[in-house]
């Protein structure tokens, strides 16, 4: 291995009271909520075909343009109370919330920039408010803020002269004073979700951002922060050179999912996810495919099932109210989530060799494994391997709570005879199993 002063400082998760609630959680909300919510991905009736929340960085907006925009910015439909109530029935228990997005403007009346609400017709803060209704709710929050800031005076994307350092060194004195603001203001929150740390003038600053990281550990110790913040002294991002995670989970699934268990490394994860296909920020017209609950489902019971959390974004619109399709979707998850989340909350990868029909999720350190049924083949047979030494003591439906009897196939094998092939909806049963050689113990048909 290189010799690292900035690489991964742990080899391994962290295993705190903080690391493992937030483990536990699984499930996430992400609002991307800002300035670019009012142009909405459209201006001089035009349509801009990127990420809406881009939109300043898009040849036909004007800079001048965008960075009036603020002035215009006065959410009198915001009602947090309403966002927690909306989340809380979808079954999120954390929400991350964009402080400051690449455009640079705050949504807390900062004291190191005008750029912030303070200076828009709503004057008031917008975090205070959103934190206290989803910490109410039983909802943990979680702050996403961009290092990228294209407009603050002294943001560098590289440094080329002895200017442009001391402008980068003014900058991250910027960026300390405002994440330690953050913390002051927002005693309550989890953890920092951070972006935009591509550039040179970051990647090349590991020294900074390691003693950054370090320096909000000790300002509010238990504080979760992935992958994403860090460089090491060679540059090497989310991983150091020596291959080792930096921070405490990989932040590097967006809008992507891992294939299989190997794919995480042992490692923490998180996952985050757009609705459409690549939408962060409100835009008034969605192109392509809208992924619908079930798609969602999947992609969250699948994301627990390989160890990870998962996490789907919201794009409030500038008036504070969510659109329809998000309404809807909250609403759909939430149905499943109220009978089927036992199976996600606490979830963990089973070590059960997959199956094609769907997911394993272990309750986590415990012998009841869920099965998460996305595909009921033909014969509505459910093939169950278990490990070796592994024995099959119980089989319920939980729709119903209804006690099923596995056909004992012989070893370790066992089929589960659906007899409803119909669903609407995932299809979750409940699987207790304890050590042991599996032998006929009466409560399941010998095979025909
Ligand atoms: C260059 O490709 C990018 C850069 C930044 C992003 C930002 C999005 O604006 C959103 O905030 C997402 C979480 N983040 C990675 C997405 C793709």
């Amino acid at each position: 291995t290189i010799a690292l002063k900035h690489g991964a400082h742990r080899i391994g998760n962290r295993t705190d009271a903080d690391m493992a609630r937030w483990r536990s959680l699984r499930f996430g909300q992400f609002i991307h909520w800002g300035l670019y919510a009012i142009p909405a991905g459209e201006w001089n009736g035009k349509t801009y075909n990127g990420a809406a929340e881009w939109i300043r960085s898009w040849k036909e907006m004007p800079h001048e343009a965008y960075d009036q925009l603020y002035k215009q910015f006065n959410p009198v439909n915001f009602n947090p109370q309403q966002w927690a109530a909306q989340a809380k029935a979808m079954g999120a228990k954390y929400m991350i919330i964009t402080t400051k997005h690449h455009d640079g403007f705050c949504l807390w009346p900062s004291k190191y920039s005008k750029y912030t609400i303070a200076a828009s017709p709503w004057k008031k803060d917008l975090l205070g408010p959103m934190i206290d209704a989803y910490n109410k709710a039983g909802i943990d929050v979680h702050l996403y803020f961009s290092i990228i800031d294209w407009n603050h005076p002294d943001y560098r994307a590289s440094l080329k002269n002895a200017a442009d350092s001391a402008a980068g060194k003014r900058f991250q004195v910027f960026v300390k004073n405002q994440l330690a603001e953050l913390l002051q203001r927002y005693p309550t929150v989890k953890g920092f979700w951070f972006d935009g740390t591509w550039d040179d003038s970051w990647k090349n600053d590991g020294a900074f951002s390691d003693e950054l990281e370090q320096y909000l550990q000790s300002l509010h110790p238990g504080l979760v922060m992935g992958s994403r913040l860090r460089a090491d002294e060679k540059g090497a991002r989310h991983f150091d050179s020596n291959g080792r995670l930096m921070g405490d989970y990989e932040q590097g699934w967006e809008r992507k999912l891992p294939a299989t268990i190997a794919d995480v490394h042992g490692n923490d994860w998180e996952a985050v996810m757009t609705v459409p296909e690549n939408q962060w920020g409100y835009h008034a017209k969605w192109m392509g495919h809208v992924k619908t609950v079930n798609e969602i489902l999947e992609m969250l019971v699948k994301s627990v099932s390989l160890n990870g959390n998962f996490v789907l974004n919201f794009g409030p619109k500038a008036d504070g109210t969510y659109r329809t399709e998000e309404q809807q979707l909250a609403a759909g998850i939430g149905e499943w989530m109220k009978v089927n989340g036992v199976a996600v909350y606490d979830g963990a990868y089973a070590g059960f060799e997959k199956q094609d029909w769907g997911y394993y999720i272990r309750k986590a350190g415990t012998d009841s494994v869920y099965m998460v049924v996305f595909n009921i083949p033909v014969s509505g047979s459910l093939r169950v391997k278990l490990p070796a030494r592994t024995a099959l003591t119980g089989v319920t439906m939980l729709q119903g709570n209804t006690a099923l009897t596995p056909e004992w196939v012989g070893r370790n094998e066992y089929f589960i005879h659906l007899q409803n092939r119909q669903t609407a909806s995932p299809v979750v049963i409940l699987l207790k199993t304890e050590k042991g050689e599996n032998k006929d113990k009466g409560n399941v048909e010998k095979a025909k």
